[in-house]
């Protein structure tokens, strides 16, 4: 999959500062499916920093996460709808409901850093995703987002 799960969000909603690809301030996070699972790659910027040198601000640790949380729900929700992204209907939309963070190690800045996530369950409206943000196959944060699908 050569497109971004992000880059099917609708014009409308693709302001995020996270991940919207309209919004030139922000961070454009894009994610993609890796297998059953889903990858999203980022190098955070030293003006991130946490106070301590080389670490990033727990923040934009979350910010990462949620962002492509939201994302992997949508793409989980669509798969289990039985079509891919792209195909069909517009995607359906997630907005992030619970997320927690668990800050295992320092999180280094100017290092690509991987955050990937993993369907725990979907049920309704709901979709529970287990995340995790590595750097170096080092696992520094882990995350569980509880996205609910946007009602129209
Ligand atoms: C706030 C949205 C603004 C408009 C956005 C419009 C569209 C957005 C669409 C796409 C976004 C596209 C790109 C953005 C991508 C990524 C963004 C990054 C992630 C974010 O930055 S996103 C912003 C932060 N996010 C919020 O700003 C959410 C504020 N919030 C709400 O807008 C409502 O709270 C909502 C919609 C979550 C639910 O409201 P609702 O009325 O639709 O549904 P309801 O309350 O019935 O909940 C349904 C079932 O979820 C359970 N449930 C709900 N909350 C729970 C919790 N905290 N813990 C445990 N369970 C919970 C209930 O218990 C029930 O469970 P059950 O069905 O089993 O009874």
């Amino acid at each position: 999959m050569t497109r971004a799960i992000q880059d099917y969000y609708p014009e409308r909603f693709s302001h995020c500062f996270g991940c919207g690809r309209n919004n030139p301030h922000g961070h454009q996070l894009k994610s993609y499916w890796k297998g059953d699972e889903t990858i999203a790659r980022f190098t955070i910027a030293p003006m991130y920093s946490g106070g301590v040198p080389g670490n990033a601000y727990g923040g934009m640790v979350a910010s990462l996460i949620d962002c492509h949380g939201t994302a992997s729900a949508a793409a989980f929700a669509c798969r289990a709808q039985g079509h891919e992204l792209g195909e069909g209907a517009e995607p359906v939309r997630f907005v992030t409901a619970s997320l927690t963070i668990d800050y295992l190690r320092p999180t280094p800045v100017g290092k690509e850093v991987t955050i990937t996530g993993r369907l725990m369950s979907l049920e309704g409206r709901k979709v529970r995703v287990a995340l995790a943000l590595a750097a170096g196959g080092t696992v520094c944060a882990r995350g569980e987002m509880l996205a609910v699908q946007f009602r129209e």
